[in-house]
């Protein structure tokens, strides 16, 4: 669950904001002002904290910098507050959110800082995902370290906080941090933390991540670009069971379940020298790939629904299915960026559409390079991208009429289905009265239309 610190009074609208991100599956801290704050983040830390404009938030920005503390500040105020937004953006904040807050701005901060995550268990339903899971449900309870492989934005994440919440920690933190995003010093003041006077910022104690999970679970997220001198001291955590905190004295016992994930071939980067070999070992003992969504095609259309049936409550609009078409460029799309990609165009999609369908128009999808799979997916399992459904097929079709389109793949579906409405309306993702309807349009409109079983073709007597 993404940690979201908000700084100021939550009477107001920073409360709206607070609701719209536990909405999205953040879990909340509070501090009334930056100090109070800056000790919540010294302590347990948060993947982005939200400041009252009307607090020191320049502040706050230096203080945590002077520390070496890397969580994200977003000055929050009324448009009318420009000056001080432009003051604190200047000052070192990442972001102005405007108040009363607008729910996707909200959402799109929290995912830039890398906090918005699925808090609900990942959504599975072709076989290649269900055996995983399967897989991950009896990792789940062992206590060894895991390593998730896969492309970027096929959930990793999101397996990595499953994977906890099914183990024996679920009742202790999930603290994520992604190896990826911060220089070398910084990181490892995150990891480990430091005593008071480590460094001449260092005015205070501050528990790194290690700490932060005890009793719990610590995702290192790309840690296949972590410098060979942490990954050192990640081996001596694994194998000791303690960290020393930056300037410390005597080490600190933890107790935390490592899940590492990377995009890259650790073995590739093993061989080149860039990964620690005896590191790698440690931690591929129990190690499990996420396949790229183009080799579980059977996951795309039950994924596009639960998006947008969440992102149409995320924005207060009411839930409309997809319409035939728009399923099937889905499923003809080869999602070089995943989940995360699907994730984006549906949460696009709910808010471009209009009428009572998500209809083709409302999906924009980047036109895809040729799939790149990933080297370490080579393995027995790797489709060849090949299978792939390919995006050469929806541009065939431009140039025409979404109707047009649309009465083709109904009635062909329909005769595929040998006149079976039932069978059809559900392979088109309709319901059966929508079929109903279009087709009567078709008959009115002189088009033949497959008869139903056991009903012979209309004779028409001219
Ligand atoms: N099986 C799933 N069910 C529901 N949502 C999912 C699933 N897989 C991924 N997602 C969603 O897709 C997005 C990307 O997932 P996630 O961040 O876990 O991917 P990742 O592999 O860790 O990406 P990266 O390598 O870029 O860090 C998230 O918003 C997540 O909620």
């Amino acid at each position: 669950m993404a940690r979201l610190l908000i700084i100021g009074s939550l009477e107001g609208e920073l409360g709206a904001a607070a609701r719209v991100a536990i909405a999205r599956g953040a879990k909340l801290g509070h501090a009334e002002g930056v100090s109070a704050g800056l000790e919540r983040l010294r302590g347990e830390g948060a993947d982005l904290a939200l400041v009252d404009l009307r607090h020191d938030v320049v502040w706050l920005v230096q203080a945590l910098a002077a520390e070496r503390i890397a969580c994200p500040v977003v000055a929050c105020g009324r448009a009318e507050d420009a000056d001080a937004a432009v003051r604190a953006i200047e000052g070192g904040a990442r972001d102005f959110l405007p108040l009363p807050p607008d729910a996707d701005l909200i959402i799109a901060m929290l995912e830039a800082a890398g906090a918005t995550r699925e808090a609900d268990a990942p959504l599975a339903r072709d076989p290649a995902m269900t055996t995983l899971m399967a897989r991950a449900a009896t990792l789940a309870r062992a206590e060894a370290s895991v390593l998730l492989t896969g492309e970027s934005g096929t959930g990793k994440e999101v397996m990595a906080r499953h994977l906890h919440a099914l183990s024996k920690r679920a009742r202790g933190p999930f603290v994520a941090l992604n190896c990826a995003a911060l220089p070398e010093t910084l990181l490892e003041s995150e990891l480990f933390g430091h005593e008071k006077g480590a460094f001449s910022g260092a005015v205070a104690t501050r528990k790194g991540k290690f700490e932060q999970a005890e009793g719990g679970t610590l995702l290192l997220d790309e840690i296949g670009e972590m410098d060979p001198r942490l990954q050192a001291k990640i081996l001596r955590v694994i194998q000791e069971r303690e960290v020393d905190r930056l300037g410390g004295g005597a080490p600190l016992k933890v107790d935390v379940r490592i899940i590492a994930a990377t995009h890259r071939d650790l073995a590739a980067e093993v061989a080149a020298g860039r990964f620690r070999e005896d590191l790698y070992f440690r931690l591929n003992v129990v190690a499990l790939r996420i396949p790229p969504l183009r080799e579980r095609p059977a996951d795309i259309l039950p994924l596009a629904e639960h998006f947008s049936a969440r992102y149409a409550q995320v924005n207060g609009l009411p839930p409309r299915p997809l319409a035939p078409l728009a399923r099937h460029l889905l499923l003809a799309h080869p999602w070089p960026g995943n989940v995360r990609e699907l994730e984006n165009a549906i949460h696009r999609a709910v808010l471009l559409a209009e009428g009572p369908e998500i209809g083709p128009e409302a999906i924009e999808l980047a036109r895809p390079a040729a799939p790149a799979p990933m080297p370490a997916a080579a393995g027995p399992h790797a489709a060849p991208a090949a299978e792939a459904p390919s995006g050469t097929k929806v541009s065939a079709l431009v140039g025409r009429k979404v109707e047009e389109v649309e009465r083709e793949l109904i009635l062909e579906t329909l005769s595929h289905c040998l006149g079976n409405r039932t069978r059809a309306a559900e392979i088109l993702g309709i319901s059966i009265r929508t079929l109903r309807n279009k087709l009567g349009e078709y008959r009115s409109a002189g088009i033949a239309v497959p008869p139903a079983p056991g009903q012979a073709p209309l004779q028409i007597a001219i």
